[in-house]
């Protein structure tokens, strides 16, 4: 397999009927694959300052945890609703299939820090405006959003483009 979109499974119908699932649990169990999507990830960024990596829940952790040790920056989970501790923000979004609201904790980012945005993959893009909103209001410096997996048919890129963001993707899937 020479790509990192060779590694990805796709499953038909899952979790519901008419979802084409793409399954990253393949490229992350692959040393070669995993190595090359964080790699990949990184590419743009060389030379770039990070003061934190922001992973969205739950794949975003995933691939964050592993972006953020190579950049030396911290690392700070978006979460689904309810599962931090501390003093939380909040945004709600729609998915591809579903609704959800998710938090950070409101003392894990400080004013001007420049942060990366990190996830498995880019549908509608309603989870990564969620943790966009959520950095911009506490004032980060927001540098790229990076993903595995982009599918251009839900609009997600144009949706972040948009908002002004830099958007990069590894691979895409269209059309089924
Ligand atoms: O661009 P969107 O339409 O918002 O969809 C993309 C999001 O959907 C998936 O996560 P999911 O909500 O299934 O959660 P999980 O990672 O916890 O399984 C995926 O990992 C992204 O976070
Ligand atoms: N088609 C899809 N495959 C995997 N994760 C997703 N999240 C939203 N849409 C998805």
């Amino acid at each position: 397999m020479s790509s990192v979109r060779d590694y990805i499974r796709t499953i038909a119908d899952f979790p519901h009927e008419g979802i084409m699932f793409r399954d990253v649990t393949t490229l992350f169990a692959d040393p070669r694959g995993f190595r090359m999507a964080i790699d990949q990830l990184l590419h743009p960024y060389a030379g770039t300052r990070f003061d934190k990596v922001v992973g969205l829940e739950a794949r975003g952790f995933i691939l964050g945890g592993a972006v953020a040790h190579q950049l030396s920056a911290g690392f700070v989970p978006v979460r689904k609703k309810g599962k931090l501790p501390g003093a939380v923000i909040s945004e709600s979004y729609t998915l591809e299939y579903g609704e959800a609201v998710v938090e950070v904790h409101d003392d894990a980012v400080q004013p001007g820090e420049r942060v990366l945005i990190v996830d498995d993959l880019l549908a509608t893009g309603g989870t990564a405006e969620a943790g966009i909103k959520l950095m911009e209001r506490m004032g980060a410096e927001i540098i790229g959003c990076a993903f595995i997996i982009d599918l251009p048919d839900l609009g997600g890129r144009a949706r972040l483009e948009k908002l002004g963001m830099d958007v990069h993707a590894l691979c895409t899937f269209e059309g089924d």
